[in-house]
């Protein structure tokens, strides 16, 4: 039974008991009244009895006088005690009159009667006899036996009556003393049971405000699960968003751009740096940051950062906690958290976090949630290096790190187009080596290969960034050179053709040097198509052999029609 149902069976129950009890008190109180009732009528008809003796002696008592003195005025006693006698009888014949009672009652009349007629005859005797007459009657003790007879009749009825009142007393004694008892015990129990309603409603009470304390903290509960389930799914969808978007990124630059980008909404109430592996550094380079504070350094040694050291997150809050040293004094006390980004055992990069919501009370939630962050995006930087680097072997020779041939087709189709929208020019240098199958048969293939990276380097660092050098088989390349017209485009090919016959590359304890033949041509006016401006370059290139070869020849026909870059 639940504990309220079982609280109103109780409260049933008391107020049952304390109606009965409140009876007792209205019982017991009823039967004193119907003692005192009987006590009082047990008293008037003590009286009466009284009475009616006393009223018999005043009418002796005036009979005598009247026999004695002759004088009419002596039996006013005896008028006023007579008048009143049948009164008295009949009330004590109607009135509360007991049933034993009546036999005496009946004597008590008859004697009376008699005893009235006897004083009223010798009255009558004086008044016509004379003196003598009636004294004689008198001294019959005719009267005296009457009045002898009646007061023993009443006297036994009075005894009766007195026995009667000493009995109704007592048990008047004894019913008060039990309504007393009745009373107060009432009282108790009614005071015992109104504490037990007391101390039961009390622990209703408290049973109540327990579970209402329960129930609140269950709401609570719910109400933080809520909230943390509603920002898992924000976090989720912004981050399902990031990660699709690295899924598109094609360099590393974009990727930082992305992921830069994202962390503000991602992480709101922080501030954070995002670093990146240098390979060739063997150093963690800022690739972005967010948030009001930046107190990171943008190079981050990998002995600086304690998650690093551990290859595992590292959270610093609390004025004891062990700090990164790349931990600038301005935030020591902020609760920071280092993750490294991992993958397949390698380490891609660092997220570090700081802010007070870190160490808060969802701090715990937040670190776990950043740490789940750090290992998608560890996955997602990998990918994009895979892809990069994928990308990259396919448009990259991989001896000379020059662009291939079909990533040659792809720029120069792209140059030219902007070119021709924007009224640009484009040239185009061919090289080709001269007497390379010779380097390749006095020096070996090796000594040939070193040559053709030694020439690579030499074209890469005798252009801009913007111009494409390219390998396009053997050892013939080609260089792109966007926005540049055919002047300088030949003296950009003579440049580099004395870099190249300035090589000297050691290779198998030999020094190899080397010259190169250039073919030279312009858009728009050598060709308007990848095609026709390769075949002039190829077309100077061939006069430039047939001309002595380490030389530079542009092709024909270029000048009226040659840009103004
Ligand atoms: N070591 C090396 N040799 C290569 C490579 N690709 C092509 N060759 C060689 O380059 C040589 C090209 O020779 P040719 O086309 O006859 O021209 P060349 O000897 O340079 O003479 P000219 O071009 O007329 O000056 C061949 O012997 C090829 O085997 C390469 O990747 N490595």
């Amino acid at each position: 039974m639940k504990f309220e149902t079982k609280l109103k069976a109780a409260a049933a129950v008391v107020i049952l008991v304390m109606s009965t009890v409140a009876l007792i008190p209205l019982l017991v109180n009823r039967h004193v009244a119907e003692t005192m009732s009987d006590l009082k009528a047990a008293a008037r008809r003590e009286h009466l009895y009284q009475s009616l003796i006393s009223m018999l002696r005043d009418a002796e008592t005036g009979q005598r006088g009247f026999i004695v003195t002759g004088k009419e005025e002596f039996l006013q006693p005896y008028y006023a005690g007579t008048s009143m006698i049948p009164a008295v009888l009949l009330e004590l014949k109607t009135e509360n009159a007991n049933p034993q009672e009546w036999g005496t009652l009946k004597n008590i009349e008859e004697v009376t009667n008699a005893k009235l007629a006897s004083l009223s005859d010798t009255i009558s005797l004086r008044r016509d006899s004379g003196f003598e007459k009636a004294a004689q009657v008198i001294a019959g003790g005719k009267g005296r036996s009457q009045m002898d007879l009646l007061r023993s009749l009443i006297g036994e009825e009075l005894s009766d009556y007195t026995q009667r009142r000493n009995e109704l007393r007592e048990k008047l004694i004894i019913t008060s003393n039990i309504a007393a008892y009745a009373g107060v015990a009432a009282t108790l129990i009614n005071v015992v049971f109104l504490l037990g309603v007391l101390f039961a409603a009390q622990r209703a009470l408290l049973h109540r405000h327990r579970a209402e304390e329960r129930a609140n903290s269950v709401s609570d509960e719910l109400r933080r699960a809520a909230a943390l389930a509603s920002l898992r799914n924000a976090h989720l969808q912004k981050s399902a968003e990031l990660l699709h978007s690295l899924e598109l990124a094609e360099t590393m630059e974009e990727t930082s751009d992305i992921i830069g980008a994202y962390l503000p909404a991602l992480l709101p109430a922080l501030s954070g740096s995002l670093y990146l592996y240098n390979n060739s550094r063997n150093v963690l380079e800022r690739s972005a940051r967010w948030g009001a504070c930046d107190d990171e350094p943008d190079v981050l040694a990998p002995l600086d950062c304690w998650a690093l050291r551990r290859g595992s997150e590292h959270l610093a809050a609390g004025p004891d906690a062990l700090g990164c040293r790349h931990a600038r004094a301005s935030s020591k006390g902020t609760p920071r958290l280092c993750v490294p980004l991992i993958t397949q055992g390698d380490v891609v990069g660092c997220l570090t976090v700081v802010g007070a919501a870190l160490g808060g009370d969802d701090g715990a939630e937040q670190g776990r949630w950043i740490v789940q962050l750090a290992e998608q995006l560890g996955l997602a930087l990998s990918n994009v290096r895979l892809r990069v680097s994928l990308r990259r072997q396919s448009i990259v020779d991989p001896l000379t790190q020059l662009y291939n041939r079909r990533y040659m087709d792809e720029v120069l189709k792209r140059e030219l187009l902007l070119a021709e929208r924007k009224g640009g020019a484009v040239t185009v240098v061919m090289i080709d080596l001269d007497h390379f199958k010779r380097v390749n048969d006095t020096y070996g293939h090796d000594g040939g290969d070193a040559l053709l990276v030694a020439v690579a380097a030499a074209l890469r660092e005798n252009v801009r960034a913007c111009d494409i050098a390219c390998r396009l088989g053997g050892e013939e390349m080609l260089i792109v050179l966007p926005e540049c017209n055919m002047a300088n485009g030949l003296v950009r090919a003579e440049a580099i053709r004395l870099a190249i016959a300035a090589l000297q590359v050691r290779s198998n304890g030999q020094m190899l040097t080397a010259t190169a033949s250039f073919g030279v041509a312009s858009y728009p006016g050598h060709g308007r198509t990848v095609e026709s401006l390769v075949h002039a370059a190829d077309l100077a290139l061939y006069e430039a052999k047939h001309g002595g070869r380490n030389c530079v020849m542009g092709a024909r026909g270029a000048e009226e029609a040659d840009g103004g870059a």
